[in-house]
């Protein structure tokens, strides 16, 4: 059993909660979508994608002392093009309620990080507040990506929709994906390759597709690799958590679009 398999196997029994407990748009409705997709096509650098992620199954503890609007706020302060929330409790550490925190104190858009199987989790990150969602094509049967993608847009979300290889490529074409995601970390693994993005990227010949890499990125040097190739943002977990000097890792990360 892969870590994907476990984490699946929790979502199951969290639907199956929620289903009980969660009844959609019982909280206060939220202001306008801010629209990822639109900021990104038109900046002129490479967009930073910034991550509040406490944990990780592939690093353990990352940054547990974290206070997600604080840092939210750096994060929007040095830059960053929208703000990415792992809210996925059980092995993320992350919980709706910092999506929620977060929404309030910036004006960027927000992704819900989380591993979604079901129309309910699309309607609780509605209602929390986000403006994307993500939708892992490694984690559902082609249908249900399908009906989860036009299910979230009927709601007038953004979908991140991730990849990591040519078949998983092919499937988020034919759903029509405007946002794709390569993810270079392999979640079966944990091996992390930005040669992923280099490859898959250079497969997509829609100039209307906007395309993002995630996991890995370090240095400088790993964006320009990748920018080549039509990249028009990145995915920034790791690197964002650590730092001691987010000024710094910002400028370190930003570079001009081609
Ligand atoms: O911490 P990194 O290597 O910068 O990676 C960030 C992000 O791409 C990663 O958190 C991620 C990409 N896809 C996911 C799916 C689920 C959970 C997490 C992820």
């Amino acid at each position: 059993m892969t870590i994907l398999d476990e984490i699946l196997a929790e979502k199951v029994k969290e639907v199956a909660q929620l289903k009980h407990s969660y009844h959609p748009a019982s909280r206060a409705s939220v202001s306008a979508k801010r629209s990822l997709y639109d900021r990104f096509i038109q900046a002129e650098t490479v967009s930073i994608i910034a991550e509040i992620k406490r944990a990780s199954p592939s690093k353990g503890v990352i940054n547990t002392a974290v206070n997600p609007p604080e840092q939210a706020q750096e994060y929007a302060e040095n830059g960053a093009g929208a703000i990415s929330i792992l809210t996925d409790r059980p092995f993320f550490q992350g919980t709706m309620l910092d999506l929620e925190a977060v929404r309030g104190k910036v004006e960027v858009p927000i992704l819900n990080k989380d591993f979604i199987i079901d129309e309910i989790q699309i309607d609780r990150a509605k209602d929390y507040g986000a403006d994307v969602i993500l939708l892992i094509a490694a984690a559902l049967p082609k249908k249900r990506l399908d009906a989860l993608y036009q299910y979230a847009k009927a709601k007038d979300l953004d979908v991140l929709l991730e990849v990591h290889n040519e078949e998983e490529l092919k499937t988020a074409k034919s759903v029509g994906a405007e946002i794709i995601g390569i993810n270079n970390r392999d979640l079966k693994t944990f091996e992390v390759d930005i040669g992923v993005t280099e490859h898959l990227a250079s497969q997509i010949k829609n100039p209307e597709t906007l395309i993002i890499s995630e996991s890995g990125f370090r240095h400088r040097a790993d964006v320009e690799r990748v920018r080549q190739h039509g990249v028009k943002g990145i995915l920034v977990g790791e690197t964002m958590m650590r730092s001691g000097n987010l000024a710094q890792t910002f400028s370190d990360l930003r570079v001009p679009q081609l």
